[in-house]
């Protein structure tokens, strides 16, 4: 490190010889009260040269222990699954510091239960708007259990709920540039301090340390959830309707591919005693905002001593070229490509998510910065795959070149593997090995 030893004091060098601390040698006919000052003035200035040597050493031994780590960067579109990555790193070798960590998701995972019952509603709502402005086909061949009165209904049982739940993301969360209606998380773990968990990771793009929430704060949180589970019959049937189903499925909105979806859990999930589980966390959404690096020590006798650096990064369009400046220290990266072949970005829904992973990816491999870099590719999200497939989507449908290739998981991945690898060999400056993996991150233990 040149600047390291640049600043640094050489052992042989005495202290009246410090360019520093010469400016402070005695001048002629000194009086006894400005040597006095200027002896305190040296002892200040000796002082201030061991903090800044100290400081020194223990930046260098910071780096001299990073450089022994492992030191990873996951990539990805939002929602690719970046942070489920890192939670199973969590779960793999600190599964004590992430258990640790159980109380804070509580609030998170209800929150996300709640806004999927709150896209439910919506779109009921909207439903009925559009069969109020369109006369039926024949008389009485709309009968919709979930009429205009029993919405009402619905929604005036669930608004204290609903209103809890606007004062506690803003309370806890930040709000995102894109509108969206999904909980983001301020530059990585500085929500759990909040929540009263100590931050474990070593930077982030926000590096304040939040107030602790106040003892009326914490008494929001915890009506919040009394009220949740005075809730829990009515989010259940809303959800078991048979109408309610049908209506999402015309609609073509599919909760159980969406991020953070629990509806399937609400009895467990909707209680005031309930405690997450490890597959909760992992399934748990906040949307990454800025960047968090995370430093693990390996827990497990087997891998004592193991160090991962691990860069977690929002992957906003918006906040792609963010991303640079972590390129240079970076030994790997974790590139994640969901396969969700017929969804489109949330940020431009013009935009097919599988297309915006590939444009990601000819850029990454191009990139001159990473020549030297091991980049690995995780095709994730492939149970959500197998389920779009069962239910009948054409890739050609959303993916022309596809053409009558099978419609089938296997042929699948296969294509979109080639076609990454395609662009690997291509764009790579020096030639390198592509390594892939098929994945479901939100399986706990898949690392
Ligand atoms: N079903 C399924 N869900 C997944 C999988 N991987 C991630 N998810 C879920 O998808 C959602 C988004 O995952 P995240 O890890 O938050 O995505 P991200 O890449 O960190 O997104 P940003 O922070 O917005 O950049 C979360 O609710 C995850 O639980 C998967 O393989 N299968
Ligand atoms: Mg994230």
């Amino acid at each position: 490190m040149s600047t390291l030893t640049l600043n640094a004091q050489p052992a042989s060098m005495s202290l009246s010889e410090n360019p520093f601390i010469g400016t402070l040698k005695p001048p002629a006919n000194e009086t006894e009260e400005e040597r006095v000052q200027r002896a305190r003035a040296l002892q200040d200035a000796q002082k201030v040269s061991r903090q800044i040597d100290e400081s020194l050493q223990e930046t260098k031994r910071l780096l001299d222990r990073r450089k022994n780590g492992i030191r990873i960067l996951l990539l990805g579109q939002a929602e690719s699954g970046k942070s489920a990555v890192l939670k199973n790193f969590q779960l793999a070798f600190t599964p004590n510091q992430f258990r640790k960590e159980r109380g804070v998701w509580k609030t998170v995972i209800q929150l996300n239960l709640l806004n999927s019952v709150k896209t439910i509603l919506n779109v009921l709502t909207d439903n009925i708007d559009a069969q109020l402005n369109t006369p039926p086909p024949s008389p009485g061949s709309y009968s919709n259990s979930y009429n205009s009165s029993k919405i009402r209904r619905l929604h005036l049982g669930l608004s204290p709920l609903l209103s809890m739940e606007t004062s506690l993301n803003k309370m806890l969360f930040t709000e995102t540039s894109s509108g969206s209606p999904e909980i983001s998380l301020p530059a990585g773990s500085k929500w759990k301090s909040k929540l009263g968990f100590p931050s474990v990771s070593r930077k982030s793009s926000d590096d304040e340390e939040p107030d602790r929430l106040t003892n009326s704060q914490n008494a929001l949180i915890s009506t919040f959830s009394k009220l949740l589970e005075a809730s829990k019959e009515d989010i259940s049937s809303l959800w078991k309707d048979e109408e309610v189903q049908r209506t999402l499925e015309e609609r073509e909105i599919h909760l159980r591919d969406r991020p953070g979806f629990f509806l399937d859990d609400v009895d467990r999930i909707a209680s005031s005693h309930y405690q997450p589980t490890d597959s909760d966390i992992v399934r748990g959404r906040v949307r990454t905002v800025g960047f968090e690096e995370y430093h693990l020590v390996s827990e497990s006798a087997a891998m004592k001593g193991s160090e991962f650096y691990i860069t977690d990064v929002s992957g906003m369009r918006s906040s792609r070229s963010s991303w640079v400046p972590f390129f240079d220290d970076a030994q790997a990266i974790l590139f994640l490509v969901p396969l969700v072949f017929n969804q489109m970005l949330d940020e431009d829904p013009r935009v097919n998510r599988v297309e915006d992973s590939l444009t990601l990816w000819k850029e990454i491999c191009a990139n001159v910065l990473l020549a030297n870099c091991n980049i690995i590719v995780f095709f994730n999200k492939m149970d959500i795959l197998r389920r779009i497939l069962a239910s009948g989507a054409q890739v050609r449908k959303y993916v022309p070149s596809y053409g009558d290739t099978p419609n089938e998981t296997a042929s699948v991945a296969k294509y979109f593997k080639d076609r990454f690898k395609a662009y690997h060999k291509k764009l790579s400056p020096k030639p390198r090995t592509f390594i892939s993996h098929e994945t479901s991150a939100i399986v706990s233990g898949f690392l």
